[in-house]
């Protein structure tokens, strides 16, 4: 069985930024494998936290949730008009293996649905539901998309502060954000529990590829750093996002700050849930942050493009199933 964890709660409305990045830092911190030590209660080595008072709008959200549950009730047939056209769109059953280096071909048991930036050069990518079957679907992906990435690109001012950069950094500065790149996952979980000794994963064990992840969602696991393996379910908290940081943000800070594993046991009941991925725009070269590196503890990663990196991870999801 596993155990149940309480996340630290972040509050993005809090005046005082200062401890509010100060507590990041302890979540996020990569005790284990950095040379710089910081010292890190317990409780906080956890790699996700909850993030509260972050301005998405709680009924937006639940539209979100019952236009998602619509789309994912359609016919297979319907849904597949929308089919993935660069990472854009839908994905059916299996499509997908988050572990590709696992030995299940199947797939995960999942279907999902993915939105990219709305404006600019990628903006005529997307693919939306025809209005006829979802009429209200494009004008509440659209209001979400805009609320969840400013949601994202605040909590990006704090954890800049937490890595000891200017709180603009990622937006001005250093032009990460500017523009940003942001994906809106819909995750569609059927529950199918396999049959005998059969392993069937929602998601199977995976770390984020990008910058930041904000997920709504009721329940999710991580895997602490720890061996054996400890699975522990992480507890919806009503009007909370889940947030974990990407191997995108963990390269990109030399390992300062960690991404975490994380997976989704069917659980023999449908489930839905909602993911934003922040990541830099395509162009913008990911390399060792100037506060992460010192004489002592060079950059441990050559610059990517943020697009080439994250194109090889997704390559690698879809292929591998
Ligand atoms: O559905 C969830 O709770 C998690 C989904 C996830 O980890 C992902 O899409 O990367
Ligand atoms: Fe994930």
């Amino acid at each position: 069985m596993a155990e149940s964890l309480s996340l630290p709660l972040i509050d993005l409305s809090s005046s005082d930024r200062i401890s509010t990045a100060t507590c990041i830092r302890q979540v996020l911190f990569l005790c284990f494998h950095h040379p710089i030590p910081i010292p890190v209660p317990a409780c906080m080595d956890y790699g996700f936290f909850y993030l509260i008072n972050h301005g998405v709008d709680d009924q937006l959200l639940e539209n979100v949730f019952d236009e998602s549950t619509k789309f994912f009730s359609l016919p297979l047939e319907e849904k597949m008009k929308l089919a993935l056209k660069g990472n854009l769109g839908f994905a059916p059953l299996h499509a997908e293996n988050l572990d590709p280096s696992s030995t299940t071909s199947k797939g995960d048991s999942k279907e999902t649905f993915h939105i990219g930036p709305l404006q600019g050069n990628e903006g005529h990518l997307n693919q939306w539901p025809s209005e006829d079957l979802l009429p209200s679907w494009r004008f509440v992906m659209d209001k979400y998309y805009k609320q969840v990435l400013s949601t994202g690109k605040k909590l990006s001012s704090l954890i800049a502060l937490a890595l000891n950069l200017n709180d603009d950094f990622f937006e001005k500065a250093g032009g990460a954000l500017n523009p940003p790149f942001g994906v809106l996952r819909l995750l569609h979980y059927p529950g199918e529990m396999g049959v005998s000794d059969e392993v069937v994963y929602g998601a199977s064990a995976h770390s984020d590829y990008g910058m930041i992840t904000l997920l709504a969602t009721d329940s999710v696991c991580r895997e602490k750093l720890k061996q054996p393996q400890i699975w522990e379910d992480v507890n919806h908290v009503k009007g909370a996002f889940i947030v974990n940081l990407g191997d995108m943000m963990e390269r990109w800070s030399n390992c300062l700050f960690r991404s975490t594993l994380h997976r989704v046991m069917p659980i023999g009941k449908e489930r839905y849930s909602i993911a934003f991925f922040l990541e830099p725009n395509k162009d913008y070269v990911v390399e060792c942050l100037p506060s992460c590196y010192s004489e002592s503890c060079p950059p441990r990663f050559p610059p990517i493009r943020s697009g080439d990196y994250i194109k090889d991870r997704i390559t690698a999801t879809y292929s591998a199933s």
